[in-house]
């Protein structure tokens, strides 16, 4: 385990029949359909990754870019389009795919945008989801794991740029992020 974690949550062998699982139901559920999937930039880079590879069917890459957490452990609660999607998403059947809902912020606004802009269908995919931190609901399709209220890095996840590419999710000690 990296120096700098309390604990590991979820282990590689956790989360790769985790996405599987959920692979298979978006499989299920867009049978027919293209799926437009949409990587929230950069913390779901790994999960993308992985679940693009469990989904069978015709699946359409894209990408975006948002930041509320800067170099910080907290949502600063301003949301930043850095970086939009190519594709017009006029009629399409847009997957949204997101490391983690922790405020909710990013996706309250997220999901409103996405239906303004004429997308036929939005629906989410976390492979995180911290409930106790929620200050704005958002409903999520596919959801990989509930957690407990702790600041997790690892599999993508960051911390002031790090830890992304641990393969595995763990707990960040707060003396980290404190001092
Ligand atoms: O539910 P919320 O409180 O809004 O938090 C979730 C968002 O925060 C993180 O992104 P971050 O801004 O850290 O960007 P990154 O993915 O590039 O690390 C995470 O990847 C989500 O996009
Ligand atoms: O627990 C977290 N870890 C990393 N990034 C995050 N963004 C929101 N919550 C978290
Ligand atoms: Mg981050």
């Amino acid at each position: 385990m990296h120096k700098d974690l309390k604990e590991v949550l979820l282990t590689e062998e956790q989360i790769r029949g985790r996405v599987c699982e959920l692979g298979k139901a978006i499989t299920k559920d867009y049978a027919g359909k293209t799926i437009l999937m949409c990587c929230i930039l950069k913390g779901a880079v790994t999960f993308y990754a992985d679940l693009a590879r469990t989904i069978r069917g015709p699946v359409l890459f894209d990408f975006m870019s948002c930041s509320s957490y800067g170099a910080s452990s907290t949502s600063s609660g301003q949301v930043h389009i850095r970086k939009d999607l190519d594709n017009d998403v006029r009629n399409k059947d847009v997957l949204i795919v997101e490391d983690i809902i922790d405020t909710g912020v990013t996706l309250s606004m997220l999901l409103p945008l996405l239906k303004e802009r004429g997308a036929r269908s939005v629906k989410l995919a976390t492979l995180l989801s911290k409930p106790a931190r929620r200050q704005v609901e958002v409903p999520v399709d596919y959801n990989g794991f509930e957690i407990p209220d702790a600041f997790v890095v690892g599999y993508g996840l960051d911390y002031a740029g790090q830890y992304r590419n641990l393969p595995y999710i763990g707990v960040l000690r707060e003396d980290v992020y404190e001092k």
